[in-house]
């Protein structure tokens, strides 16, 4: 009876705990002292290793933990994990999956708080945004929640009274290897519908940011996952290879640089897995004269420099016509001066550091290259500590086509403005890329260009 009583007390307790312990974190403060591998349903240190990585806080450049990077028998220790537990979760309904998944968003969006105060401390966008990256991976979880329970194969009548059908069957063990500016969200695209459809996962994380996904392998243990279902590797490249290489993974979902998704391609290759590949862009963002002045400014500014401008699908080749370009860049110039960077716990931050400093310094060559080959604008450059990094905000002023920071992949705060005149010029313009990921336009015009054209490429 007294047990009765006390389970709601206790639940009521948790929430309250978690928000305690996110409120009490500041910059500065957190430091990891739990293993970071995950299997069969607990932390573990890895079986063995290849060597050892640090991660760090970007806004403070303090080692927040310090980890062996999985080696080859751990990670067959962890898909032997998720082997087991995939015999019990490819039994089970879509509804029995569903609930579990629908129990995890739950959790997570109980615990967000302390979610996105963690994955700030991590990667180091503003807490702001990093509300915002919660949330949108409680809505994946139940996204796929919803799907679960509707999948169904087909039924085909053949001559003669016979007929066949099709079945969705899982395909066993996945892998899933994430880049550091979505860490959490990242985890959260790939295991929703890799468990939605009855399959098991080991994933891999940025060695940058080790720490979240941890948290989301414990949130799904809780919402009643088997053991082994969701694992947890930690790594750089050669565990990744590991994972990609090994015979009883049955498919690879990457998400990271164009580079690295070749590789992972041909690793796939070698054993015919399938993979899902998501890589790096230069996406096009089309601003007509006739636009929503205010609308489109405030557009481009979110599509640049959201995570210090570290996103794939960053619309950063701005194109804009040429009436309106002075008006555009002085109010970009204008507003971007205004952008409050610093602490990104602060509530007011919008801005934090880059991720590390070879990331800072990757942009700023990028930036300087730019500066000997047109006159551009570096409107803003601060200096966060002596020891790790700065952030600078950079919309260059007047682009070429040709010019290595319009064409290239910087994932920093640098927006590229590039004049145009006509709609058939940008579509060609716009179009001529060798990357593929996203496109926008602001225009009052509702079809008055080809949209077929523009999706071919993008
Ligand atoms: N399209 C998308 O949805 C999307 C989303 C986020 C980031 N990205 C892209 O990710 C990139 C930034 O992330 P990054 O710097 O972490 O990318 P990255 O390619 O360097 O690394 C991504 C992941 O791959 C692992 N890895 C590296 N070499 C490997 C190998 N040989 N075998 C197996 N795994 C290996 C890394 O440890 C990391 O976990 C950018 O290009 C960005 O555009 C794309």
């Amino acid at each position: 009876m007294k047990l009765l009583r006390a389970a709601p007390i206790i639940r009521f307790l948790i929430p309250k705990l978690h928000q305690t312990m996110s409120r009490s974190l500041s910059t500065g403060v957190f430091q990891n002292s739990q293993p970071l591998n995950y299997r069969a349903g607990g932390r573990v240190q890895p079986v063995d290793s290849v060597g050892q990585e640090q991660a760090y806080e970007p806004s403070t450049g303090r080692v927040i933990a310090t980890f062996a990077c999985s080696g080859e028998k751990e990670v067959n220790e962890a898909i032997q994990s998720a082997k087991t537990a995939f015999k019990i979760w490819r039994q089970k309904s879509g509804m029995e999956r569903s609930r579990v998944l629908l129990e995890a968003a739950r959790i997570i969006r109980e615990r967000s708080e302390e979610l996105a105060t963690m994955e700030t401390i991590n990667n180091g966008k503003s807490i702001f945004e990093a509300r915002v990256d919660i949330e949108i991976s409680w809505q994946t979880l139940e996204y796929y929640a919803g799907l679960a329970g509707s999948m169904a194969g087909q039924h085909v009548q053949l001559p003669g009274g016979s007929f066949g059908y099709t079945r969705r069957e899982p395909l066993g063990v996945c892998v899933g290897i994430g880049a550091w500016n979505y860490p959490f969200q990242i985890a959260c695209w790939k295991s929703g519908p890799a468990l939605a459809c009855g399959n098991a996962m080991v994933y891999k994380p940025s060695p940058f940011t080790p720490i979240t996904v941890v948290l989301l392998a414990e949130i799904f243990t809780e919402a009643g996952a088997p053991p082994g279902l969701f694992n947890v590797v930690q790594g750089a490249a050669a565990t990744g290879e590991f994972l990609c290489k090994h015979a009883e993974v049955a498919k690879i979902s990457f998400t990271g640089s164009v580079p690295t998704g070749s590789k992972i391609m041909e690793m796939a290759s070698k054993g015919i897995k399938p993979v899902t590949l998501e890589l790096g862009g230069k996406s096009p963002l089309i601003i007509f004269s006739d636009s929503n002045f205010d609308n489109a400014v405030n557009g481009a500014l979110m599509a640049n420099f959201l995570t210090q401008g570290q996103v794939c699908c960053n619309g950063t080749r701005v194109f804009v016509q040429r009436d309106i370009l002075q008006k555009f860049t002085e109010e970009v110039v204008k507003k971007v001066a205004k952008i409050k960077i610093g602490d990104p716990l602060l509530e007011d931050t919008r801005m934090g550091p880059l991720i590390n400093r070879p990331q800072l310094e990757k942009v700023l060559a990028f930036v300087k290259g730019a500066k000997e080959q047109v006159s551009c604008l570096a409107v803003k450059m601060v200096k966060r500590n002596q020891t790790h990094h700065e952030v600078s905000l950079s919309p260059i002023g007047e682009c070429r086509d040709d010019m290595t920071c319009v064409k290239e992949e910087i994932f920093g705060p640098v927006m590229s403005i590039l004049p145009f005149d006509t709609e058939e010029e940008v579509l060609e313009r716009a179009n001529n890329t060798t990357y593929g990921l996203a496109a926008g336009v602001f225009s009052r015009f509702e079809l008055c260009f080809n949209t077929s054209t523009l999706n071919r490429k993008i």
